[in-house]
């Protein structure tokens, strides 16, 4: 005889399995990032800065529980070495026709060989990155086809999010937050996830994540480099 538990409906909701996600991260030669922070590092020290925050930014991703894994798209050597140590996965950037052509790329590379992943672009540039709140960003991003979460400023994005049967669909550059929009992307509410959307483009950008607190390899980059840093009297104390 069967118990009632055992003829239990089958329509109780059953909670969906959450979705591990595949980062896409872009990162362009050392020598030619960052060209916006010269205000604020000198020559010697720009690729090092920008290599040090892909290397906070992939190891916060990595330990984060909703990602599964972290691919770098990039044809600069030292990054490709530097960042395979911390964990990710390189591709090389074979199209070599700009940042969506190789966001794209990433997004097909990961898909090849698991047609049915969820991917995420992410900027490389987020030195504060805090796992905790990645994992709130995805969680949200899980719910929807296509959603972003906009950059510091509300004009750029640093996250752009596709489910399982879904082309990513990259509109980076300039104003995204509006091309993601148009484009049919959910936007991501952006309380609560300040270190996710604190990309570091200028120098204000970069006393802004020295505020949040940054990540190891970025602390200890300018910690060296002291001397080739500018940050302006105002925030000296933070460095
Ligand atoms: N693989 C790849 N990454 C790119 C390319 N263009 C930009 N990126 C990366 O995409 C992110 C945003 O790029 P940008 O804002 O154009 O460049 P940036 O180096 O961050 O800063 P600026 O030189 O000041 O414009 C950064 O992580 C870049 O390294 C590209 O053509 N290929
Ligand atoms: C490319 C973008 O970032 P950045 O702020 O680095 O230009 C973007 O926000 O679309």
């Amino acid at each position: 005889m069967r118990m009632d538990s055992e003829l239990a409906p089958d329509t109780e909701p059953v909670p969906a399995p959450a979705l591990l996600w595949s980062l896409v991260v872009p990162l362009k030669p050392l020598a030619l990032a960052k060209s916006r922070l010269a205000e604020a590092a000198d020559d010697s020290l720009r690729p090092r800065l920008a290599l040090a925050f892909a290397q906070d930014t992939v190891a916060a991703a990595l330990a984060c529980h909703a990602v599964r894994d972290v691919v770098v798209v990039t044809d600069d050597p030292t990054a490709a070495a530097e960042l395979a140590a911390v964990g990710a996965r390189i591709v090389a950037d074979s199209p070599g026709t700009g940042l969506n052509a190789a966001l794209a790329h990433g997004a097909r590379a990961v898909r090849s060989t698991r047609p049915s992943a969820a991917v995420a672009a992410l900027n490389a540039d987020l030195p504060a990155l805090r796992t905790a709140e990645l994992a709130r960003t995805l969680a949200v991003a899980s719910v929807f086809t296509r959603a972003f979460l906009t950059d510091a400023t509300g004009i750029g994005t640093t996250l752009l999010s596709a489910r399982p049967g879904s082309e990513l669909r990259p509109a980076f550059g300039g104003p995204s937050r509006l091309a993601h929009l148009a484009s049919g992307a959910v936007e991501i509410a952006s309380d609560d996830v300040d270190s996710v959307r604190q990309d570091v483009d200028t120098a204000d950008d970069l006393a802004a994540a020295l505020a949040l607190g940054v990540g190891p390899y970025t602390a200890q980059r300018l910690a060296a480099g002291a001397h080739a840093v500018r940050l302006g009297p105002s925030l000296e104390g933070q460095q």
